[in-house]
């Protein structure tokens, strides 16, 4: 294994495993870390975690723990992949782990860029923007677990970490001059430097940058240039199709996913899952699976809410609670569909999607071909394939686009 990458969330590790293997590279995407070694034809592993929104020191130690098996691998790079948007909140868990990792590693120029213009994320002057839109001002400012309400990236990174911030501006990176730009930063005493990037030939020349740096993190647009440097070249991922029962999950609230939550449930079955039912337990996971499997074509619950709904499910119970009690419901419904027979798992949402991914016991999964940006279809077992989606991610009509990618029609 060349490269190891460590992701804060599962359909995040899902997005990078899906760059990485467009460039060619054969990826396998782990849940936690293995404990046993990687095949050998590996090229580029990702561990994913679930870390994005546990306590500090816990996201720490997991990813300690990760990069630990990754370097028993025989890994070259490390890769800390985080959200596009940069989901932390001023406690971390981005800034910690940023910096667990560059000590361990002895890094010094560690990029930190979030850019991913393919879904309209990209970072000027230190600022993030998802397409036309400031960070705080694009939706994610209401996030029910890590509102963004800066979008300035050195501001938002310098309470969450004990090194000093700088920053690479796009007018180095149009000159192609990543490397000399990191290198003044890096003898101005900053460690983690903010890279701008607009387009992916910003990324692309990011990326040569990058080759022999112990550590990059960022979104997985900047892993855009990675595979070139490992000598892997553009390939498509092979895919067999997979037949059966298909269901769909959505715990995500993003603006996104709503409306494509709004635009499936237009014409095909769908269920509303009302947190306080869940939480009350008036809606059992026993219920709500038998109701998936009944329908036909492809069924959806999901518990997407407006802010405001969400805002008032965790003044009533709690943020932390409302999210668990959710995550685990969504984990059982999917692990007793399984069990009644789907093949054909397809969810919405980073913490939902990681949940699912868990409560199905699915430890190892291989990258398919891409359903949208930052998506791939995923094989888990010989009987049952996933696509996990990131909240922001994704065409409007989405759902059906992946069953119908999954499905090999
Ligand atoms: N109706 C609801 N009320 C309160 N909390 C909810 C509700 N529906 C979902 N949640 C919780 O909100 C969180 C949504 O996070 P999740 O990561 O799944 O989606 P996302 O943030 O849109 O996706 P991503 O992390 O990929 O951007 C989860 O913890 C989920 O359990
Ligand atoms: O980078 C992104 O936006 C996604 O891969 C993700 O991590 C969202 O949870």
């Amino acid at each position: 294994m060349h490269l190891g990458c460590i992701g804060d969330d599962f359909t995040g590790s899902s997005d990078l495993a899906n760059t990485l293997a467009k460039g060619g590279m054969r990826v396998t995407q782990y849940t936690g870390v293995p404990d046993r070694p990687a095949d050998r034809s590996v090229q580029a592993g990702v561990v994913a975690l679930k870390s994005r929104s546990i306590e500090p020191a816990e996201a720490v130690a997991k990813s300690l723990a990760a990069l630990e098996w990754l370097q028993a691998q025989g890994c070259t790079q490390i890769f800390f992949k985080y959200c596009s948007t940069f989901d932390s909140t001023p406690q971390g868990n981005i800034g910690p782990v940023a910096d667990a990792l560059a000590d361990a590693l002895g890094a010094h120029k560690v990029i930190i860029c979030p850019a991913f213009p393919g879904t309209g994320r990209s970072i000027y002057q230190g600022h993030l923007f998802v397409n036309d839109m400031l960070l705080s001002e694009s939706g994610m400012q209401n996030h029910p677990l890590t509102p963004m309400t800066d979008s300035d990236i050195r501001r938002w990174l310098a309470p969450q970490t004990k090194y000093t911030v700088g920053h690479v501006s796009v007018q180095h990176v149009f000159a192609d001059n990543v490397a000399a730009a990191l290198e003044a930063q890096h003898q101005k005493g900053h460690r983690h430097i903010v890279v701008d990037a607009i387009r992916d030939a910003d990324l692309l020349a990011i990326g040569k940058a990058a080759a022999g740096l112990p550590l990059i993190t960022g979104g997985s647009g900047v892993a855009l240039g990675l595979p070139a440097n490992f000598g892997c070249t553009a390939a498509a991922a092979p895919w067999t199709g997979q037949d059966g029962k298909a269901i769909a999950l959505s715990g995500s609230c993003s603006v996104a996913t709503r409306a494509q939550v709004a635009a499936h449930r237009a014409d095909n079955p769908a269920q509303e899952i009302i947190a306080d039912d869940v939480i009350e337990g008036r809606l059992t996971a026993q219920d709500m699976a038998a109701w998936l499997l009944e329908q036909d074509g492809l069924p959806l619950a999901y518990s997407s809410a407006d802010p405001e709904v969400v805002k008032e499910v965790q003044a009533k119970y709690g943020r932390t609670r409302s999210a668990d009690m959710l995550e685990a419901f969504f984990a059982e419904v999917a692990r007793l569909a399984v069990v009644g027979g789907a093949t054909r798992v397809i969810t919405a949402g980073g913490e939902t999607s990681g949940a699912i991914v868990e409560g199905l016991g699915l430890t190892e999964l291989q990258i398919g071909p891409e359903i949208d940006p930052g998506v791939p279809a995923l094989r888990a077992r010989p009987n049952l394939v996933v696509a996990l989606k990131s909240g922001n991610f994704g065409a409007p009509d989405f759902f059906t686009k992946a069953d119908r990618l999954l499905s090999g029609a």
